[in-house]
């Protein structure tokens, strides 16, 4: 117990760990909040598993979790979530910087003042009766240098038993704050649960965050999307490094190279799916093997020998429920078998959870609102619902993952959900090339976000809800790599999600995704051919394995062909957007666009 807890003007029993830090700062930070939420304990979480059994208790016995059924899924919980509250909220999420310009046009803003003000009469005695949970924890390796610790602070067990699989949470992430005397700092309370009293906001100048009113993942396990993107782009910024929403992969060809990539999807567009990519049966025969290093977060610094090693910040995997299935993720399927928390999934008359998609012939019940499943109703599991794992639980988890140092790069990826228009895959021609494709992603909206699915927009390397400043600035930051001794990635793009005139996806996509990652590793060793096209490099006729796949003639032309008279609409648009961020868009970014919209004129 430290002397800051002790002068508490009310009294909050104090449980858990030491009951305190060695750090006067964070002790001083928890009795303002505790002052502030008044909450009838304050428990200090040290990771243990005695913990993590009595806070399931807790949540078994007030109904936050249902136990599933033990002999099939051992260990594993369902929680059902507020119906009004199963995505991120991108319209109630701020970053409140000094300058409004500094946030951007990309983002909500609110003056520091006024978004602390705001937060702070919510926060207002809102955790009366209430455990408030102290939660260290670290993002990355715990002795990383790339990784970097925070503090969350929540009135919610779920949210505590979940950042105990997302993230290094406890004892050992707290000796590292004590050590390094800096964290951010995270305060989150689900409040009534009202969406009317619900905000996210990002404080990026002093390294804080504030939620309230949800329980959401995205809004309310702080290390994951406001931690490590938002203030972590901040950070990153400043610091020389890259904090990105990209899963990692190492793919090991039958010589026994192995080949590190980072892509950038937008939510629910396939990160989860690539990261655990199983090969298809003539590539396995071969002894091509695909190892996972993270499905959504990646932080990259160039190292000594100029090349950008990346590592995964995250512990766990907070991954999309319906789709998942043998078929599609066989990797993804046998990680949640056991010590998995189930989020706004169904279940089956023997108590298993279910969703569409799992193929696994067995039939749902109860659906995620925990009614009778009627499917004139809707789905059994809600489109966001999702699975909470730890990584090590995954089969094709890499050794590498735990690697301090993290892994050297060798291509970047960016892509989104086209129906139309996009190739299955093409390359940058440079590095500011690559960083305009980046730019100008697009992508149909999906589940993940509240608001309508399916719609269209620029998701700029699928950081337009994440990027916790301006992405003009951010953009520079990008072009900055570009010096003297970087050895920089490739950078390509994809599109898993073209459609035919059918309206039915054109590429079979999942496993055989592996052609494609193939293609770009010979290009990166300069192996593959290609044909120039002004949007970039597409596979030359052959040069991409589609042995074992039939591809008929509009799907071989839409995949692989090169639009110019559609293209040329898509960079006058690509312009216009570049053009809403006024002067601060860099000149060379700009010049990139008109340089590819002349050829596209020719
Ligand atoms: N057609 C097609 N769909 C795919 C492919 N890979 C993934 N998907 C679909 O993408 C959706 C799920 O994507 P995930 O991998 O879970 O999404 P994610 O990018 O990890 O998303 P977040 O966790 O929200 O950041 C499901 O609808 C899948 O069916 C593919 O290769 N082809
Ligand atoms: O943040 C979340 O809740 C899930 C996620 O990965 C995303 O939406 O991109
Ligand atoms: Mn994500």
């Amino acid at each position: 117990m430290n002397a800051s807890t002790q002068d508490l003007s009310f009294s909050a029993t104090v449980e858990g760990g030491a009951g305190g830090s060695r750090l006067p700062a964070l002790n001083d930070w928890v009795a303002q909040v505790a002052a502030l939420t008044r909450p009838a304990a304050i428990h200090w979480c040290d990771g243990s598993d005695a913990e993590n059994e009595a806070l399931t208790a807790r949540m078994l016995a007030d109904g936050t979790l249902h136990k599933l059924n033990e002999e099939t899924h051992p260990g594993s919980y369902l929680h059902r979530s507020h119906p009004d509250d199963v995505a991120r909220v991108e319209h109630l999420t701020f970053v409140c910087t000094t300058h409004h310009e500094d946030a951007g046009p990309n983002n909500n803003w609110m003056a520091p003042e006024e978004g602390h003000a705001e937060m702070d009469a919510l926060f207002d005695g809102c955790m009366q009766g209430r455990t408030m949970y102290v939660i260290p924890y670290c993002m990355g390796p715990i002795d990383s240098p790339l990784s970097r610790c925070g503090v969350e602070i929540t009135d919610s067990p779920y949210v505590v038993a979940n950042m105990r699989i997302m993230t290094r949470m406890g004892a050992p992430a707290l000796a590292r704050i004590e050590r390094e005397g800096t964290f951010v700092k995270g305060l989150h309370s689900i409040g009534e649960l009202d969406p009317n009293r619900r905000f996210i906001m990002h404080f990026p100048e002093e390294l804080t965050i504030k939620s309230y009113g949800s329980g959401y993942g995205g809004n309310a396990l702080l290390g994951k999307k406001c931690h490590a993107l938002r203030i972590a782009s901040h950070q990153a910024k400043s610091e020389g490094w890259l904090a990105e929403h990209m899963l990692i992969l190492g793919i090991e060809n039958p010589q026994g190279e192995t080949h590190y990539v980072a892509a950038a999807f937008p939510s629910a567009c396939g990160k989860t799916n690539l990261a655990m990519l199983i090969p298809p049966e003539g590539y396995r025969n071969a002894g091509w093997k695909v190892w996972t290093i993270g499905d959504d977060i990646c932080w990259m610094r160039p190292g000594a020998d100029g090349r950008l090693y990346a590592i995964n910040p995250e512990a766990g995997f907070f991954g999309v429920a319906p789709g998942t299935s043998r078929n599609s993720n066989a990797n993804a399927l046998a990680s949640i078998q056991s010590s998995t928390i189930f989020t706004n999934v169904g279940v089956t008359a023997d108590n298993q959870p279910w969703w569409e998609g799992l193929e696994n012939g067995q039939t749902p019940v109860i659906d995620w609102r925990g009614n009778p499943y009627d499917p004139a109703k809707g789905p059994a599991a809600h489109p966001n619902s999702r699975f909470t794992v730890s990584a090590k639980q995954c089969p094709s988890y890499s050794p590498m993952a735990e690697d301090p140092q993290g892994v050297p790069i060798s291509a970047i990826v960016f892509g989104g959900r086209r129906a139309s228009l996009v190739p299955l895959v093409f390359e940058a021609r440079d590095w500011t090339h690559g960083v305009l494709v980046g730019a100008a992603m697009g992508s149909e909206t999906t589940a993940a976000a509240t608001g309508a699915v399916g719609v269209m927009r620029r998701d700029p390397m699928a950081m337009k809800p994440f990027c916790g400043y301006n992405f003009a600035d951010y953009f520079s930051h990008w072009l900055s790599f570009d010096k003297e001794g970087a050895q920089l990635p490739k950078v390509f793009h994809v599109n898993w999600f073209r459609k035919g005139d059918n309206g039915k996806f054109l590429w079979p996509g999942f496993g055989d995704n592996l052609r494609v990652l193939e293609w770009m590793i010979q290009r990166v060793k300069g192996e593959a051919d290609a044909v120039e096209t002004p949007i970039g490099a597409l596979p030359a006729e052959g040069a991409l394995n589609l042995d074992g796949i039939t591809l008929d003639e509009e799907a071989k032309a839409k995949l692989f062909g090169f639009d110019r008279a559609a293209w040329e609409a898509e960079f006058a648009s690509i312009g216009e957007y570049l053009d809403e961020y006024g002067p601060r868009m860099p000149q060379a970014l700009k010049d990139e666009q008109q340089r590819i919209a002349g050829l596209l004129a020719d």
